[in-house]
């Protein structure tokens, strides 16, 4: 990518930014945003992918208020025990506990869902929470380039690793559900299918909307499997907005200041960032359906290119080669 090129992807992930925030400022003039009532989910399990931090705790102490057994898969396991007791604090219910997952690493992915499997209980939420943002160049372990790598094709191999259990813990009229946490820069994102990783040059506000982007298209194709295999799990992408969280920390230096002195006013709370994800993990409105971009606890649509069929198929291909997965969702649908 050009110079040119990865200035024009930076002005493009800023100018989708400020329409949020402006929107979002509108909202609190307007009465703010209003805490959802979601119904309790006793016996119910879930996975929240960077529960720690940010929308991911917020998303992890509501599931877990609701009675649900929360595990939180995280690569911040200096922060664990002390986030675990805190929620299981705030919200009185025990069922909450980290297990360490790196998704820059397969390795690391693969042996969590060994631990998980192993406790031999059900999965009824997955929420793919976790993700970096606009990180300097760098790569996984795998040798992805880390937006992709992590906030891509770490969930996608999560995904398809639990997807067995999902379609185990999940019944008629009560599906399992996996949320995915994608952004409004996906709405700016580019797919560029020969050079996902970045190599002809890089842009970290590109990366960022490319991973986005690919999570999206990610939604929708596992949706469209797995409603053509008949199984009681759903797949829906929710879009946070913009939230005052740690998440900004590599944005540049004028940023980050504004953030910080004003970012109260025009962001949401990790607590109003979470509520999208947490309604489409429980809201009965949503039983049953799947392949919806939803913001602000609305469907709404995404970016066009996302609905390309070809596109989603291409990318799910080439993701199975990278993660060196077989392609699940196929098998099951086949037998
Ligand atoms: N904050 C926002 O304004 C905003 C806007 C749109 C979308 N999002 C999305 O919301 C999600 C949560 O972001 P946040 O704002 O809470 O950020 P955050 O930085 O507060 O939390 C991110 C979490 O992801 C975890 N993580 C990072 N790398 C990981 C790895 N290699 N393995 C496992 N976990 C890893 C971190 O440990 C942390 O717990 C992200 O996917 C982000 O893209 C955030």
């Amino acid at each position: 990518m050009s110079a040119l090129s990865a200035a024009r992807a930076a002005l493009r992930v800023y100018a989708v930014g400020a329409a949020v925030v402006l929107a979002q400022l509108l909202r609190r003039c307007l009465g703010g945003f209003a805490e959802p009532v979601f119904p309790a989910q006793p016996e119910r399990v879930a996975v929240v992918t960077g529960g720690t931090d940010g929308i991911g705790y917020a998303t992890a102490k509501c599931l877990a208020k609701l009675g649900m057994h929360v595990i939180i898969a995280g690569n911040n396991d200096g922060k664990a025990l002390e986030v675990v007791r805190k929620i299981k604090e705030e919200t009185l219910n025990e069922k909450v506990e980290f297990l360490y997952c790196d998704l820059a690493s397969m390795r690391s992915v693969r042996q969590f869902v060994q631990k998980f499997k192993m406790k031999n209980i059900p999965l009824h939420v997955l929420v793919n929470n976790a993700g970096v943002m606009m990180v300097p160049e760098r790569s996984t372990e795998d040798g992805y380039e880390e937006h992709f790598g992590v906030n891509y094709l770490g969930h996608f191999l999560l995904t398809n690793l639990l997807l067995d259990t999902l379609k185990a813990s999940g019944s008629p009229g009560r599906s399992a559900r996996v949320v995915t946490v994608s952004s409004a820069t996906h709405y700016v994102g580019e797919l560029n299918l020969d050079d996902l990783q970045s190599r002809s040059g890089y842009s970290a506000h590109g990366a960022y909307a490319q991973s986005k982007l690919a999570l999206v298209l990610f939604t929708y194709h596992l949706q469209a499997l797995l409603a053509a295999a008949g199984s009681h799990v759903t797949a829906n992408v929710a879009d946070p907005g913009v939230v005052n969280t740690n998440l900004y920390r590599h944005v540049f230096w004028g940023t980050g200041l504004m953030k910080k002195i004003f970012g109260w006013w025009f962001s949401k709370t990790p607590e109003e960032g979470s509520w999208t994800s947490v309604y489409a993990a429980v809201s009965p409105a949503l039983e049953g359906v799947g392949g919806r971009y939803l913001y602000n606890e609305k469907e709404t649509k995404s970016l066009a290119t996302t609905y390309d069929r070809k596109l989603q198929r291409q990318l799910w291909a080439r993701s199975c080669q990278m993660t060196g997965s077989a392609d699940v969702t196929q098998d099951a649908s086949s037998g």
